[in-house]
């Protein structure tokens, strides 16, 4: 996992913060649109028309197959890109350059080696937070993500699971409006990544911020989610945009086993090209799959 907290200053400064701490942002697409250059001189579209309200606090799952743009979405959201066409608020206002209301984590906690998990999740604060309130804001995280007896470890001297603790605990550091998670469970291991799930859950409990969480795993989109978007392409030169919307019925933690949750995700593997015995039909599409209105 790896935070924008810790990414170059940005070329413009956001917004001020609504002033407010644990703030919970409200996040809109507005018929986000983005392409790349292609190598022959043609540029290629990856996203087209993307368009939706994420409320303050609301977790969106992004699901899509590989390639579909989930994380040029989720890095446009965090001003580690830009759109193409149509444009991301946050709180009401457009996203800048490394956007200081967000914070991104990757799948791979990038923690420094020779900084101590303490200090490496301090770099997460946001500049300027007062010496004593920042140690203070790190020790409150390090214990909720259950790392308290190892604060002085080194990253090399604790498990992936608790490295990946800790970039979420770096996160959380810069107090973001908007988390912004990129696959942050998928280096893991089942049992783990469990685990992790439901410390996303104690988390969100304890600072209710919007989380834009992009993930292959239906199964854990379903889980953490109140809403999910499947992003899809009716054809290879196409971008993609908003193939499948979905509320998640019931509160979380949600029982894993039940036949409402297995209905949408029979539903969400269909879009994903999966057909129910977990075998891919080999089609990247999702023509065949309505918009899903809630
Ligand atoms: N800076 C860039 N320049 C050119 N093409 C890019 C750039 N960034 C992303 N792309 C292309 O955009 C497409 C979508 O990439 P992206 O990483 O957003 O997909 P994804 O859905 O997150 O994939 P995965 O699930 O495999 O991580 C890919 O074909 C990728 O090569």
């Amino acid at each position: 996992m790896y935070l924008a907290s810790t990414a170059p200053a940005a070329s413009g400064s956001a917004p001020a913060r609504a002033g407010t701490a644990d703030a919970a942002f409200a996040v809109e697409f507005e018929g986000l649109g983005r392409s790349f250059p292609s190598d022959r001189g043609a540029s290629r579209t990856v996203l087209r028309d993307v368009s939706i309200s994420v409320q303050p606090g609301e977790v969106l799952a992004i699901l899509g197959t590989s390639g579909c743009g989930k994380s040029t979405l989720l890095r446009i959201a965090g001003g580690l890109d830009s759109a193409t066409a149509g444009r991301v608020l946050i709180d009401g206002t457009p996203t800048v350059d490394f956007d200081d209301r967000t914070a991104v984590g990757f799948q791979e906690p990038r923690l420094l080696p020779w900084r101590s998990i303490t200090d490496n999740v301090a770099l997460g604060l946001p500049r300027g937070t007062p010496k004593a309130d920042g140690a203070a804001r790190v020790a409150r995280l390090i214990e909720l993500v259950g790392l308290s007896d190892f604060a002085g470890h080194r990253p090399r001297e604790i498990s992936g699971g608790m490295a990946q603790r800790a970039s979420l605990a770096r996160a959380l550091a810069r107090n973001p409006g908007v988390l912004l998670l990129d696959e942050p469970f998928g280096a893991l291991d089942a049992l783990t990544r469990l685990k992790m799930q439901d410390l996303l859950l104690d988390v969100h409990a304890a600072a209710p911020t919007t989380v834009l969480l992009v993930t292959h795993d239906v199964d854990e989109a379903l889980q953490l989610a109140d809403r999910i978007i499947l992003l899809g392409r009716s054809n290879e030169l196409d971008g993609s945009t908003i193939a499948q919307e979905i509320v998640v019925p019931g509160t979380r933690p949600r029982d894993r086993g039940s036949a409402e949750l297995a209905e949408l995700r029979g539903r969400l593997l269909d879009g994903l090209g999966i057909d129910r015995h977990g075998q891919a039909r080999g089609v990247e599409t999702t023509t065949a799959i309505p918009h899903f209105p809630y």
